[in-house]
């Protein structure tokens, strides 16, 4: 069986247990250290009152130790003192910390999760054409945070893109690791030198084609670093590629930006004016009395949005529902026939039954008055939260698979796709349509309704969309997924 990863940075919501692991961690390494203080403040009281002693005898020793009980004393200091204070200087300090310490290893995050926490900085750095150098200091999309990387957290994102041989952005991390650099005690503890940094900086500068610029980088590692074997078979290697490489540089350039990233980036602009904001009176005999704020976002596909369609209540309560069932959201496969994990859907997820509570009740019925659909046989609800950097990338919702296919056999593909804003998102984390140009922004208590399939019932191209990865916030949505074969009577002409 395959043992279930726990996923950290892929929801917000799962990060929050290890903030608390991180307290108990600390307090642990605090009581670690009063331990040995305390020991050290023993020994070196220790120390004192001995060499004092001590120097009495070395001063004039004769003197000293015809006194019978100076005599006595330092024999027996001798052989009692001596033996014990061997005897504690071995006995271990601080074990049950370091067993505290070790007991919880195996809940750490796992070079998985840096990897995914590495990749979702890269993706955001991508979508929103960020410098590494400003998100060091705090500054995300053209906003200043209180928040920053340390040189190591920069090492460590530089060093994801050069394993991956995206080498001038490793550069540019890598660069701003070496500025911000301050040796101090404690990079002693991780293990962490300049030295390191200017090695990887070097190596990168040799597949940019400098190899005279990384060999002044490498040379500058092994000066930090002398008598490192490693270091200096690297700057050898580099000394004699500067003498033979010959060539100019390879060129910095920049991509341009995607239609889907022009979309997260908010370029898509606000194409149709507030007279397309309507009450809705109509889709539900309810909405008579009750009706709803409707804003038509576009004819072809069809896409409405709604506002003020759900309630904090009904927000709080579906929080509470999904928080301890969250599970790393998944992405199905024609080819494997089931359900995967992959990179290019980042959030997790819960799914409920259509009875699970009155919230979830109430929700299929408000689904019910705002599509007009019957909801029997489509999916259940899902309740999703997105983390680090959590996007969906470009997808369609239906399926298009052919009629006989068991997903779609019984209840018909994803005829429409209605999706609840469950929070505001401070920067990032839209719903873009980069084939009709349009852009949802996530708004509190809203939801975005769609056609997924054409009056044939086959998939429509243009409802291609994609979650933006968010910048800053913990964005949660809640999702249905209806299926068309109960709407057999539900859509009687051409929409
Ligand atoms: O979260 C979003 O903005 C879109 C999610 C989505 O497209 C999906 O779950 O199918
Ligand atoms: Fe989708």
């Amino acid at each position: 069986q395959e043992v279930e990863e726990k996923s950290f940075s892929t929801s917000v919501a799962g990060m929050e247990q290890l903030l608390i692991t991180e307290q108990l961690m600390i307090d642990t390494v605090d009581k670690y250290a009063d331990e040995l203080q305390a020991k050290v403040d023993s020994l070196k009281k220790l120390v004192s009152e001995f060499r004092e002693e001590n120097q009495k005898g070395v001063q004039n020793p004769e003197t000293y130790l015809s006194n019978p009980l100076n005599g006595f004393s330092l024999i027996r200091r001798m052989h009692y003192d001596w033996y014990n204070i061997e005897k504690y200087l071995t006995r271990p300090t601080g074990e049950t910390f370091i067993d505290i310490l070790r007991k919880y290893q195996p809940e750490m995050p796992t070079a998985t999760d840096l990897n995914e926490a590495s990749q979702a900085i890269v993706r955001l750095q991508s979508t929103y054409d960020l410098e590494a150098e400003d998100m060091s200091k705090g500054i995300l999309f053209g906003k200043q945070y209180d928040a920053k990387l340390l040189p190591i957290d920069r090492y460590f994102i530089g060093k994801h893109l050069f394993d991956r041989a995206n080498y001038f952005q490793a550069a540019f991390w890598m660069f701003s690791a070496i500025e911000a650099y301050e040796s101090n005690n404690y990079m002693q503890v991780l293990d962490f030198g300049h030295e390191t940094i200017y090695a990887l900086y070097a190596a990168n500068l040799m597949y940019q084609n400098r190899p005279q610029d990384a060999l002044l980088t490498i040379e500058k590692a092994c000066q930090l670093r002398p008598n490192d074997a490693a270091l200096e078979a690297k700057r050898d290697e580099m000394r004699h590629q500067a003498e033979i490489v010959k060539g100019p540089p390879i060129e910095y350039s920049k991509q341009l930006p995607s239609t889907f990233e022009v979309g997260c980036r908010g370029g898509f602009g606000n194409k149709l004016s507030k007279l397309h904001c309507v009450y809705n009176t109509t889709t539900s005999a309810f909405l008579r009395l009750a009706p709803l704020k409707m804003e038509i976002l576009h004819l072809d596909p069809y896409m409405v949005l709604y506002h003020d369609v759900m309630s904090d209540q009904e927000i709080q309560d579906l929080k509470t529902l999904a928080k301890p069932n969250l599970k790393r959201a998944t992405v199905y496969s024609e080819s494997a026939a089931k359900s995967q994990v992959v990179e290019r859907r980042t959030s997790k997820f819960s799914w409920f039954q259509d009875n699970t509570s009155n919230t979830t009740l109430r929700i299929n019925q408000r689904i019910r008055d705002m599509t007009g659909f019957d909801i029997e046989g489509s999916e259940m609800l899902q309740v999703m939260n997105y983390g680090l950097g959590g996007h969906y990338d470009t997808h369609y919702d239906f399926f298009n698979v052919s009629d006989n296919a068991e997903v779609v056999r019984l209840q018909g593909d994803r005829i429409s796709t209605v999706l609840f804003y469950m929070t505001d998102v401070e920067q990032g984390g839209a719903t873009v349509f980069p084939n009709i140009h349009t852009a949802v922004f996530p708004q509190k208590g809203s939801a975005v309704v769609w056609h997924n399939l054409n009056n044939e019932l086959k998939g429509d191209w243009k409802t291609l969309h994609a979650a933006c990865p968010v910048i800053v916030g913990s964005k949660w949505v809640c999702n249905k997924w209806i299926r068309s074969k109960a709407q057999v009577f539900r859509r009687p002409c051409y929409i």
